[in-house]
């Protein structure tokens, strides 16, 4: 059975004059790494809250269709459970902060409290999140003075924190310098494999550093979901988010005709290279 199943959803804002949604399917397994691409305004953030189990919420209800957990609507999951179970980082870091914690440690730890874990668990939570999200150093710190990268790792902490099985990260480096970027890229790496893992994102290196499995939301619904050839390739990903750069430069080494024929184009440097390597080998 899927960990995480989205049938037929149908969403539309209050008064709006489009659906954002317009009948989404898919699937997440146990583990999977998976990239959800769209353009702005593409309705990232709205499929993200659902698939974390924020919506529904109010009047912000579905015209059809639902999201269900291990076979069960969210709706039918209790607060502190869904919380458990699946943890949503947003864009903003200083957003995210709880506002009530003087220190980067007891900002990890608040989730964990609010379940009534006993304390040698939350500690043991809190140092576990400091080490996998590098924040060891900063554990004293204020949280709001940290910066925009040191903050969306310590959401990233947080979110641990919970041990939750699903986490869903929508455009989480979309307010981050590209050093801090390619930081907090390095640090997915090194999240738990057991975790699965649902990135929302317009920009692509993040989604190739993370995902293996790629798919394009356009118009209200999922128009290609495969590997990241197949997805990132696809010409209405390049119309709507242009080629990785290393494929663009591929594209024109191509186009001068010398990239090797019958060779697929690289979408990263690592694929360049090994593209070189083997026109090297042929001479
Ligand atoms: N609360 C709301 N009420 C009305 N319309 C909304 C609301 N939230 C989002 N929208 C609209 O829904 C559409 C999709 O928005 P959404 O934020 O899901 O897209 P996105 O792909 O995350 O966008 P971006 O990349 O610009 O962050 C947009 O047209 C937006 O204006």
């Amino acid at each position: 059975m899927a960990l995480i199943d989205v049938e037929d959803l149908h969403f539309r804002y209050p008064r709006a004059a489009e659906p954002v949604l317009a009948g989404v399917s898919c699937a997440f397994c146990e583990g999977e790494r998976v990239a959800i691409l769209a353009g702005n305004a593409g309705g990232k953030t709205t499929l993200a809250r659902w698939i974390a189990g924020l919506l529904p919420e109010g009047m912000l209800t579905a015209e059809r269709g639902l999201v269900r957990m291990e076979g069960r609507p969210w709706s039918d999951w209790p607060p502190a459970e869904r919380a458990a179970a699946v943890q949503f980082v947003g864009q903003v870091p200083a957003q995210q902060m709880t506002g009530c914690a003087f220190t980067v440690a007891e900002e990890i730890a608040f989730g964990p409290c609010n379940l009534a874990l006993p304390e040698a668990e939350v500690r043991r939570r809190v140092e576990e999140a400091l080490a996998v999200c590098n924040l060891g150093h900063l554990a004293r710190r204020d949280p709001f003075t940290l910066s925009g990268g040191e903050q969306q790792r310590l959401s990233i902490a947080a979110a641990l924190a919970m041990r939750p099985r699903v986490l869903v990260l929508d455009e989480p480096t979309s307010n981050l310098d590209p050093e801090s970027r390619e930081a907090f890229i390095a640090q997915l790496a090194a999240l738990p494999d057991a975790l699965t893992v649902i990135l929302f994102e317009v920009a692509l290196r993040p989604s190739l550093a993370l995902a293996t499995r790629f798919m394009l939301l356009d118009r209200g619904r999922i128009l290609a979901d495969g590997s990241a050839g197949e997805v990132l390739l696809h010409p209405r990903t390049v119309e709507l988010l242009g080629l990785p750069p290393t494929a663009e430069a591929a594209q024109a080494v191509a186009e001068a005709g010398l990239w090797p024929p019958g060779l697929p184009l690289p979408l990263t440097l690592r694929s360049a290279i090994e593209a070189f390597e083997v026109a090297h080998a042929q001479g």
